[in-house]
C-alpha cells in the first residue's frame, strides 16, 4: 500500500519506519526542513533504540522516503496517517492547531477516496471536527479512521511491531477493513469500534496508567511512614492478575510528553460535559507533589540547602530517551536553584535537550565521575542502566559526603551494603545508613 505519514516525531517516524519494514511504500512528511534533511541522510532526529537501523535499511530499499512537500507526499497516497503533535494549551485542553493545519494540508493535495487516519491523541469529537475541516476545503471524496497510538518512548519500535492491540475506530466498514489490512503483517490483535470510543480508549488508557502510578506513589509514601517496603508491597499486589505487575514502580512521579498532558486534557473534556472527574485531579496533584520528593528528603536531611552541591544523575523523563518534556529533573533543578544549592547534572543522552529547558541554572557534566566529585549528595533521577552498574563504594569515596537519594529505587541493596560508609534514601522503603 502507498502510505503518507504527516509528522516525523516519535509516533510518525516509528509508524512510518515500521510500516515500511513490513512491506508498505511509505513517505513521511514534516514541515521541519532540518528534520527531513537529517532523515534523508539516515540520521534519526530522536534517540530511540532500533529506529536508526530500520530507517537506513528501508530507505536504502526504496520503501521509505522523506519530504517537506505535502503535494509530493500526499498526491499518490491511498492512506494518510496524521501524527502531528497535540500539546497542552494553557487551560489544559489539547491544542489542536497543528492538527487543524495538517487537515488543511491534507485537503489541498488529497487523492480521491484516500483514507485519512488520525493517529495523534485527540479528544472525543476531534475526528468529526477534522472531517468537517477537510470537507470544507475539498470536494474530493475521502474516508476517516481513528487509530490512536500506544507506543512508549524508549521502546517505540518494539511497541509498534509487537503492540498489545491496534484500535481502529470508524463508521465506515470498508475503510476500517483497509486499515486492518495495512496492519495485517504485524499480526497484532485488532479491536474495531466506533470513532468516539477509539478516541476515548486512548485517554482512558493513559489516565488509568497515570492513576496507577500516583496510587503506588501514595502507597510508597505510606510505606515510609509505617515502616513497610514498597518493593515487596508492589510485588505482592502485582501477583494478583487483576492488578498486574506493570506500572507499580514507585518513584518521583510520571513525566513525558503524554501522561501529564493527556490526564489534563481528559479532565478538561470531563469538565466540558459537566462531569467532575475528581479522581484525575488527585492523580495530578499527587504527581506534582511526588516530583518534589527528593528535594523534601534532602531538606529533611540537611535542614538547609544553600551552598550544598548536588550531583543529579539523569535528566530525561525516563531512560532510553533524550526527551525532556515534563521531566521531573526540571522541577528538581528549579527547586534546588531557588534554595541556593549547586547542581551538576549528567545524562547519557539528554544533556543538549536539557540545556534548552533548564538552561544555566545548573551545570552539566560529561560523566558520572565529573558530576559526583565533591558532591554533598547524589540524586538519582532517571534509572539509566549505566547508573545501576555504578561501583557505589567508589562513587561514595569521590563525594564530599556519601549520601544518595534514589528517586527510582534503582540501586541494588547488596551494592549499598558493600559500602563502608553510606546514607541511602530510597522511595517507600527503609533507608540504609552505614557509619
Ligand atoms: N510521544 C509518544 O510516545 C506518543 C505515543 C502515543 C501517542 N502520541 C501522540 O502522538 C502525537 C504525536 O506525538 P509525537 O511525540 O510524535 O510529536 P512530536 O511533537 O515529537 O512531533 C510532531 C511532528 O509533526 C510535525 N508537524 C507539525 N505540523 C505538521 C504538518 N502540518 N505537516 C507535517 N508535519 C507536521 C512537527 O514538525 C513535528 O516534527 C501526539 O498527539 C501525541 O500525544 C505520542
Ligand atoms: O511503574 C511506573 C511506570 C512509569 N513511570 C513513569 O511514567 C512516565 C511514563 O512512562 P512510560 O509510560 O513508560 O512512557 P511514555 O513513553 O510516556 O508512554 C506513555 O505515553 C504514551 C503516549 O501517549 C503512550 O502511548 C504509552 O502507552 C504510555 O505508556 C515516566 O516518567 C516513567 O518514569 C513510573 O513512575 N512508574
Amino acid at each position: 500500500m502507498r502510505i503518507a505519514v504527516l509528522g516525523t516525531g516519535y509516533v510518525g517516524l516509528s509508524t512510518g519506519v515500521c510500516l515500511s519494514e513490513v512491506g508498505h511504500h511509505v513517505i513521511c512528511i514534516d514541515v521541519d526542513q532540518q528534520k527531513i534533511n537529517r532523515l534523508r541522510q539516515g540520521i534519526s532526529p530522536i534517540y530511540e533504540p532500533g529506529l536508526e537501523s530500520l530507517l537506513l535499511k528501508n530507505t536504502a530499499a526504496g520503501k521509505l522516503h522523506f519530504t517537506t512537500s505535502h503535494q509530493e507526499g500526499l498526491e499518490k497516497a491511498e492512506i494518510i496517517i496524521i501524527a502531528v503533535g497535540t500539546p497542552q494549551s494553557n487551560d489544559g485542553a489539547a491544542d489542536l492547531s497543528y492538527l487543524v493545519q495538517a487537515a488543511k494540508d491534507v485537503s489541498a493535495h488529497l487523492k480521491p477516496d484516500a483514507i485519512v487516519v488520525i493517529k495523534s491523541t485527540v479528544p472525543v469529537g476531534t475526528n468529526d471536527y477534522v472531517r468537517s475541516i477537510i470537507a470544507n476545503h475539498t470536494k474530493k471524496p475521502f474516508k476517516m479512521v481513528s487509530n490512536p497510538e500506544f507506543l512508549r518512548q524508549g521502546s517505540a519500535i518494539k511497541d509498534t511491531m509487537k503492540a498489545d492491540r491496534i484500535i481502529i475506530g470508524s463508521e465506515d466498514n470498508e475503510a476500517a477493513l483497509k486499515i486492518q489490512e495495512m496492519y495485517r503483517p504485524l499480526n497484532v490483535p485488532v479491536l474495531m469500534t466506533n470513532v468516539k470510543s477509539a478516541e476515548m480508549i486512548k485517554y482512558a488508557s493513559n489516565a488509568f496508567l497515570a492513576t496507577k502510578i500516583s496510587f503506588i506513589n501514595e502507597i510508597a509514601n505510606l510505606c515510609e511512614a509505617v515502616g513497610a517496603n514498597i518493593i515487596d508491597v508492589a510485588n505482592g499486589m502485582g501477583k494478583d492478575k487483576r492488578i498486574g505487575e506493570a506500572f507499580l514502580q514507585a518513584g518521583i512521579g510520571y513525566g513525558g510528553s503524554c501522561f501529564p498532558k493527556d490526564v489534563k486534557a481528559l479532565l478538561h473534556t470531563a469538565g466540558q460535559y459537566g462531569v467532575d472527574f475528581s479522581l484525575l485531579k488527585e492523580t495530578i496533584s499527587i504527581n506534582e507533589s511526588q516530583r518534589q520528593l527528593l528535594v523534601k528528603k534532602a531538606l529533611e536531611r540537611f535542614q538547609q540547602l544553600k551552598g550544598k552541591k548536588f550531583a543529579m544523575l539523569g535528566l530525561s523523563f525516563k531512560p532510553d530517551t533524550d526527551d525532556m518534556r515534563e521531566a521531573p529533573s526540571i522541577v528538581i533543578s528549579r527547586l534546588l536553584h531557588q534554595a541556593g544549592a549547586e547542581v551538576i547534572a549528567y545524562d547519557p543522552v539528554a544533556t543538549e535537550n536539557a540545556k534548552k529547558v533548564i538552561g544555566n541554572t545548573i551545570q552539566y557534566a560529561e560523566s558520572v565521575e565529573e558530576a559526583i566529585k565533591n558532591a554533598d549528595a547524589l540524586l538519582l533521577v532517571t534509572e539509566w542502566e549505566e547508573f545501576k552498574k555504578l561501583d557505589l563504594a567508589e562513587v561514595t569515596k569521590q563525594m564530599k559526603q556519601p549520601i544518595i537519594f534514589d528517586g527510582r529505587n534503582s540501586l541494588a541493596e547488596d551494592k549499598i551494603r558493600a559500602c563502608s560508609k553510606i546514607e541511602y534514601y530510597p522511595v517507600g522503603k527503609p533507608s540504609i545508613v552505614i557509619n
